[in-house]
């Protein structure tokens, strides 16, 4: 046998390169393109300079018209000069013109692109590298092209080059600045403090109105798009892979193998179809070891088979992502400071949470549809392309091409339809949290009727924009079943003559309609899995806005636990803002010893409550300092800062809960003894007693079955079983009545006993006893003292007192403003309130 030319192995590797090329770039660029798609739609879309976008298109318009005359050169070869064409070179001029007339249509459908992106850049690079070995090989070997053919593929190749250099320099570039030079910002978001370091997808976070300064001072170290892919990726990964638990890595192995099989049962199925007509028509038997192998696939492919195997596997890692996902939102948000909260819409997070769970059925999605589809797909082209020859191959990535294509401008159109229903559907769900959780509210000011024309508008809204949504969808689908059919008859025109000119039985005919069959249904999951999955993103982005939000508070690393202090408080000329424009706090110096009683006074929105926050450190000081025992409370952790701090709030709100149940949330392991005990200490004992329930009384809502007084009385008895070193008192007693007000005070007085307490009052009664009273003007103190001093200062204490005194302001007048005796004054008011004018 004489030795194989190594010349011929190379001429049969560069003719099959040749036939395999266009299939392999087609199928790369579809898979890049979907990856892109899915993984950087949420980013903003930022056109490439039309200069160069006009540019780039006149390219690829010469390409095209090269590979369209090679095309026509060959077939008028075949046809008028009777030739046989070289069926790789015309399927690759075919293919060709298919893949570039796809990245043609993808850089002028809808709006101009934003970046060259990796799926073009991919297709650039392969077919430089192909048409430059092709041209060389052409040049170098016997197999010698006409003159044509070589301008064809040289002009090619240069601009194969061209397109490469492009890319090459707008990569870092373009997509830096934007035409007009602006740095691009969109993916400098801080990080995302608890998911693995490099997570930045170029997500906003939820309420940052505030522009990340890095990215206008680092426009060149903007990701392209494919680290952008990656980085979301990683930042989803955590969620999804089950770090450290072998079994769950297991059943994602398993899964794995069940779509796998799947896909081999896709195509084996038509083909044993195919065989059992082959043998019913040629050898007239009866074909039953291949029925028994039929009948057996079916069953794996059916609902009993691997599909409920899949499903079965499935369900831990769902939880396992579900369980991952609900409580790290939960979690942040809990961890999140006081500022996030003050700002938060409820509906809004609340909304984000669970829709961050959605993320599970993105990767649902994203495993049982998109991931075997576009499998399924590839397959189909090379499967057909084996089975019936290049031609079929190449229908059939027409088919799937235009499929693509015209869903894919479909979804494009649909997307701000999409974007514009998923806001209606907040804005649905904001307005029925904030009407019904501020029920009160609306009916104190006869405002039901108006809610429900609010929120029977927006869901008028709702319904319309879903209407339209709907309709496109509709759409989208009747023009893939055109799509499909023209292509399916295109097919069935091509077997059918290569069974009738005897080069193809018959079960052909039947395979290739059972295998269309079942390509279609995948198919026509394209839009829907990816419509969905693209909804399932913009759920994904709230979220993930959600934990990269930081915490504005947050502990040092080597922060201390504060163990059990003796009290003494100090601060050092605190000064604060809340919005960094209006100074409130405009420099507080003051100092508590353990066991004195600190008491805050003067007009409302003086700061009184705000200095309470930030000893409870819901807020950091801008400047100054706050030291209990000497210790900087943002030198030690928050959780033994506020373990010895217990809070008597202005506005006391209660859990849905029992009555005992809300009282033993201040300490954990209090007995029943000890609620009666706090209970009793406020006057509540014997009311609790005489509920229907007792303790076990549900209190409802915020404690809204409660009044205003027992509701602090509760928040008292609260702090009783807590015995904590320092107490807050923001107006602890403001609503109750006299009577009940002598008792509490004599159970905080028994509290107080070695123990250092901050009280905040408008009814200055209850302070008179007071170590020292720091009287608060404008975010200033303007007079300290004890009552008895300040009284006799005559200041704006005083003022403040002779207002709430019995004729307060006469015995002003009568007096002149000399007050003579503090006796005069060391009775306690009984005016119900201080209410300051605004003349003070
Ligand atoms: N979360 C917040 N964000 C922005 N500004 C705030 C916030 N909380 C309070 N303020 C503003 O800070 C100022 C001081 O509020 P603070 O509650 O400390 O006053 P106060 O002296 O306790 O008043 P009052 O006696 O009425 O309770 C007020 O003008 C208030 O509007």
């Amino acid at each position: 046998m004489p030795a194989a030319d190594p010349r011929d192995w190379l001429c049969y590797t560069a003719r099959a390169l040749q036939s395999l090329l266009p299939l392999s770039t087609g199928l790369f660029y579809l898979i890049a393109s979907a990856i892109d798609y899915v993984l950087s739609k949420s980013h903003e879309d930022k056109p490439l300079p039309l200069p160069l976008h006009n540019g780039i298109i006149g390219l690829i318009l010469i390409v095209l018209a090269t590979y369209g005359s090679e095309a026509s050169l060959l077939l008028y070869e075949f046809l008028g000069k009777n030739q046989q064409p070289s069926e790789d070179r015309l399927v690759f001029a075919l293919g060709s013109l298919l893949v570039w007339t796809t990245i043609l249509l993808g850089l002028t459908s809808g709006t101009r692109p934003r970046s060259l992106g990796f799926p073009r850049w991919g297709c650039w690079m392969i077919y430089t590298a192909a048409e430059s070995a092709f041209l060389f090989y052409h040049l170098t070997t016997h197999d010698r092209l006409h003159r044509c053919y070589l301008i064809f593929r040289t002009t090619r190749v240069v601009i194969f080059f061209t397109l490469c250099g492009l890319s090459t320099f707008q990569s870092p570039l373009i997509s830096a600045r934007f035409n007009d030079g602006t740095p691009r910002n969109d993916d400098n978001c801080p990080l995302l403090h608890h998911l693995p370091p490099g997570c930045n997808s170029g997500y906003s976070t939820i309420s940052d109105n505030v522009s990340d300064e890095s990215s206008d001072t680092k426009p060149f170290e903007v990701k392209n798009n494919l680290s952008k892919t990656f980085e979301t990726l990683k930042c989803i990964a955590p969620f999804l892979w089950p770090k450290g638990n072998f079994g769950l890595q297991l059943l994602y192995l398993g899964v794995g193998l069940c779509l796998l099989a799947d896909r081999f049962i896709n195509i084996l199925l038509p083909i044993q179809l195919g065989a059992i007509t082959d043998v019913l028509t040629s050898e007239h038997v009866l074909p039953w070891r291949n029925i028994i192998f039929y009948t057996l696939l079916r069953l794996l492919d059916s609902g009993g088979g691997l599909w409920a195997l899949r499903a079965y596997l499935w369900i831990p890692l769902e939880n396992d992502s579900y369980k991952k996902i609900a409580t790290a939102a939960f979690n942040q948000i809990m961890d999140l400071s006081s500022d996030f909260h003050d700002d938060k819409s409820s509906g809004k997070v609340w909304h984000a949470v669970t829709r961050g769970t959605t993320i599970r059925h993105m990767i649902r999605s994203l495993l049982f549809q998109i991931i075997p589809m576009i499998t399924d797909l590839l397959l189909a082209v090379i499967v057909l392309h084996v089975m019936f020859g290049p031609y079929m191959g190449l229908i059939t990535a027409t088919v799937i091409m235009v499929f693509l294509w015209s869903s894919g401008r479909i979804l494009a159109l649909q997307k701000l339809r999409r974007k514009n229903w998923i806001s209606i559907m907040e804005k649905e769900q904001n307005i029925l949290c904030e009407s019904t959780t501020n029920w009160k509210t609306v009916s104190y000011f006869n405002r039901i009727p108006y809610e429900k024309d609010r929120f029977s508008s927006v869901v008028d809204e709702r319904v319309k924009s879903d209407t339209s949504f709907r309709l496109w969808t509709h759409a989208e689908t009747a023009v893939q079943s055109l799509v499909l059919i023209l292509g399916l008859m295109g097919a069935c025109f091509l077997v059918a003559y290569q069974v009738s000119a005897g080069r193809k039985e018959v079960g052909s005919f039947v395979m290739l309609i059972g295998y269309w069959a079942r390509l279609s249904s995948p198919l026509q999951f394209f839009a829907s899995g990816f419509t969905s999955i693209t909804i399932d993103l913009v759920d994904a982005e709230e979220f993930i806005a959600l934990l990269k939000k930081d915490p504005s508070i947050k502990e040092k690393c080597n922060a201390k636990i504060l163990y059990a202090p003796r009290g003494a408080l100090r601060f050092q000329n605190v000064k604060f803002s809340y919005d960094g424009q209006r100074q409130i706090l405009k420099g507080i110096s003051f100092e508590a010893h353990p066991g004195q009683t600190i008491a805050l006074v003067g007009e409302t929105g003086s700061g009184k409550s705000t200095i309470l926050k930030l000893l409870f450190r819901f807020y950091k000081a801008n400047y100054g300092s706050i030291e209990i025992d000497g210790h900087d409370i943002s030198d030690v952790t928050l959780q033994s800062l506020r373990s010895n701090i217990g809070v008597v709030p202005q506005d006391p709100a209660l859990f849905n809960d029992t009555i005992l149940n809300n009282i033993r949330y201040a300490n954990l392991i209090a007995t029943d003894e000890e609620i009666y005990k706090a209970c009793a200490a406020v006057r509540l004992h014997h009311k609790f007693l005489s509920l229907p329930h007792g303790y076990q009384t549900n209190v409802g809502e915020r404690g809204v079955k409660l009044s205003e007084g027992e509701l602090q009385r509760v928040a008292i008895a609260r702090v009783l079983i807590q015995n904590p070193r320092i107490i807050l008192l923001d107006e602890a007693t403001s609503s109750v009545d006299s009577e009940t007000e002598s008792y509490i005070q004599q159970s905080l007085s028994s509290l107080a006993a070695g123990r250092t307490i901050i009280v905040v009052a408008h009814r200055l009664s209850t302070i008179v006893d007071a170590d020292h009273i720091l009287a608060l003007k404008d975010g200033n103190i303007v007079e300290r003292g004890n009552h008895l001093e300040l009284i006799n200062r005559n200041g704006y204490y005083c003022r403040l007192w002779k207002k709430q005194s019995d004729g307060g302001e006469l015995s002003l007048s009568r007096e002149g403003n000399a007050i003579k005796t503090a006796d005069k004054f060391l009775f306690k008011p009984e005016a119900p309130e201080f209410i300051p004018r605004w003349s003070d």
